[in-house]
């Protein structure tokens, strides 16, 4: 008898964007998502055909969870893996959440200009590693969303956020300067968990694997 028949395998799913993009693909692994499509202010979901436990976070408290083993696998962007340092084993790219990490800022911005840059951003380690292989000591300031708002307020010199169509840039005049790290949704999993459970956590990774695999072959077909 499985150590999970009592208990169900306990999935972080960041939500919003993240969330969106996902439930179609766990739909066409025939993983029934009705309770999540329904939520309402709920946050915790099981899946009525499988032993699958959704649990519905923003991207830094997936890691989170996953680091102290309250979720067994996560589903989150690599910009939040890399940003919050993640050690947890990476199974899968899901190759949707699909965007850039961009050097932007106004036109007038001159990348490389003699004096100590202020950067605004979400991402603060990412932006410190960028900036340190260039040899640039700059300051950052973390901001929280609407990123652009920093270099045309005059808060910072410049962002280094993310982009997926370019929108957000070209409708606030903005220009990116550099193309930094591509960014796309991964599947990770606790250690732990998968040493006590790997059927299961195989047996699920498989089947979205399959999806995602046929959905590749169908986009560069
Ligand atoms: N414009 C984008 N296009 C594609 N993927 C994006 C984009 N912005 C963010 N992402 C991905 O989706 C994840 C979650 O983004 P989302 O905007 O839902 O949450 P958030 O940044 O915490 O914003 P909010 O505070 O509005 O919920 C990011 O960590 C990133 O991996
Ligand atoms: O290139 P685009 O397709 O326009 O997408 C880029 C925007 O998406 C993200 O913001 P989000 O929508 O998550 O809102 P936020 O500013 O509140 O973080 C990102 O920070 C950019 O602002």
């Amino acid at each position: 008898m499985s150590s999970l028949d009592n208990k169900r395998l306990k999935i972080a799913l960041t939500k919003g964007r993240v969330e969106k993009q996902v439930v179609p693909l766990l739909e066409a692994a025939n993983i029934n998502c009705d309770q999540i499509r329904n939520k309402k202010r709920r946050l915790i979901f099981d899946s009525e055909t499988q032993p699958l436990e959704f649990i519905l976070a923003k991207g830094p408290d997936v890691t989170t969870f996953l680091e102290r083993g309250a979720a067994d696998i996560g589903i989150v962007g690599s910009d939040i893996l890399t940003e919050h340092q993640s050690s947890q084993y990476e199974l899968l790219d899901l190759g949707i959440g699909k965007c850039q990490f961009v050097l932007a800022s106004t036109q007038d911005f001159d990348p490389k200009a003699p004096k100590r840059k202020i950067i605004g951003t979400k991402y603060p380690l990412i932006t410190k590693r960028y900036f340190d292989s260039l040899g640039q000591d700059v300051e950052i300031i973390k901001i929280e969303g609407s990123v652009e708002l920093a270099p045309l307020t005059g808060l910072a010199d410049a962002i280094v956020d993310i982009t997926e169509t370019g929108t957000t840039i070209r409708e606030n005049n903005l220009k990116i300067f550099d193309y930094l790290d591509k960014v796309s949704t991964r599947l990770v999993v606790n250690r732990m968990s998968l040493k006590q459970h790997p059927d299961e956590i195989f047996s699920f990774v498989d089947q979205i694997k399959q999806v995602v695999d046929k959905k590749g072959k169908t986009i560069s077909k």
